[in-house]
């Protein structure tokens, strides 16, 4: 955890910002230098109640009191979202944005040119200091500016710095979007487990436990290749093979291509529309 604690203003408290939050007090972050600001209550609410954090549904007046300020709303929202904030004094004020295809010359014109911007990629399990988050800023931004939004998000997870903004995109579709491949592969084999007559809470206990457990080993086998890995698992002429045979020749590897072309499609075009 850092030792520079600065007021940190989350602008919008979806999904992304309450993984961050949560990751945030859990490894210590004081939750008085917190603020969320969202305009429905029940997700403050909750917030509040979850981490001790400070609520609002002023977004002008949680800026006006951060240090460093997390646009953490829709892409389609941010120029809207933006525009009251930039005629605020910005001076001195660290923004760091998590949004999805909205670049940071984009980012910069909403808020009247400020320029100390980091533009950010995280993921969800931030929520459990599991995340993994991809960092790009300007050169424009100073040294402890960049420290801090290191820090920030090293609190969460691992953190990538990345040397072009266009290496955001690739985060996206390697971690960003990418719990969202994983968990569409457990509901394939939870319907799986039901087609084979597994009780539901016993297939969620298996599919969990081999999912976790495959992590734990790529994380604590680093001197093995993911082939590897999986060969380590595949007793020659039996089951492990040709249940992975099936998932060759039915294409998976394509799949996962297309599906992270597509998600770095989607980001470019989206850097076009917001
Ligand atoms: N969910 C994810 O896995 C990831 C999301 N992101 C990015 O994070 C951003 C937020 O995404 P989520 O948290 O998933 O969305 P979300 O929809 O859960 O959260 C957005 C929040 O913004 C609030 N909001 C709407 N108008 C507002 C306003 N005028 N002022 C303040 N707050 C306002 C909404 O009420 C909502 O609570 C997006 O830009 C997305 O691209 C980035 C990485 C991963
Ligand atoms: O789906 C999205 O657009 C956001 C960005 C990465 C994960 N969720």
């Amino acid at each position: 955890m850092t030792k520079d604690i600065r007021t940190v203003a989350f602008i919008g408290a979806g999904n992304m910002s309450r993984s961050i939050i949560a990751g945030l007090v859990a490894g210590g972050y004081p939750a008085e230098r917190i603020i969320a600001s969202n305009p429905s209550q029940g997700k403050l609410d909750a917030l509040a109640a979850d981490y001790g954090i400070r609520t609002g549904n002023d977004n002008l007046a949680a800026v006006a009191e951060a240090d460093v300020v997390v646009m953490a709303v829709k892409p389609q929202l941010m120029a809207d979202v933006c525009a009251p904030i930039a005629a605020l004094d910005l001076a001195g004020k660290l923004v760091i944005s998590i949004a999805a295809g909205v670049t940071c010359e984009r980012l910069s014109q909403y808020l009247g040119g400020h320029q100390a911007l980091v533009r950010t990629m995280p993921n969800t399990p931030s929520m459990l200091g599991l995340g993994m988050t991809g960092l790009y800023a300007s050169d424009a931004v100073g040294e402890a500016d960049r420290a801090f939004a290191g820090h920030l998000m090293a609190a969460v997870g691992e953190i990538l710095w990345l040397d072009s903004e266009a290496g955001i995109d690739q985060v996206i579709a390697c971690a960003g979007s990418s719990p969202a491949y994983f968990f569409l592969f457990m509901e394939a084999m939870e319907q799986g487990a039901a087609a084979l007559g597994v009780k539901p809470e016993d297939a969620r206990l298996m599919i969990q436990q081999a999912a976790i457990g495959a992590a734990q080993m790529v994380r604590h086998n680093p001197q093995l290749s993911l082939a590897e890995l999986r060969a380590q698992v595949t007793s020659k002429g039996g089951t492990t093979h040709e249940a992975v045979q099936t998932l060759e020749q039915q294409g998976l590897r394509d799949s996962v291509q297309d599906a992270m072309q597509a998600a770095v499609r989607r980001a470019q075009e989206m850097a076009k529309e917001f």
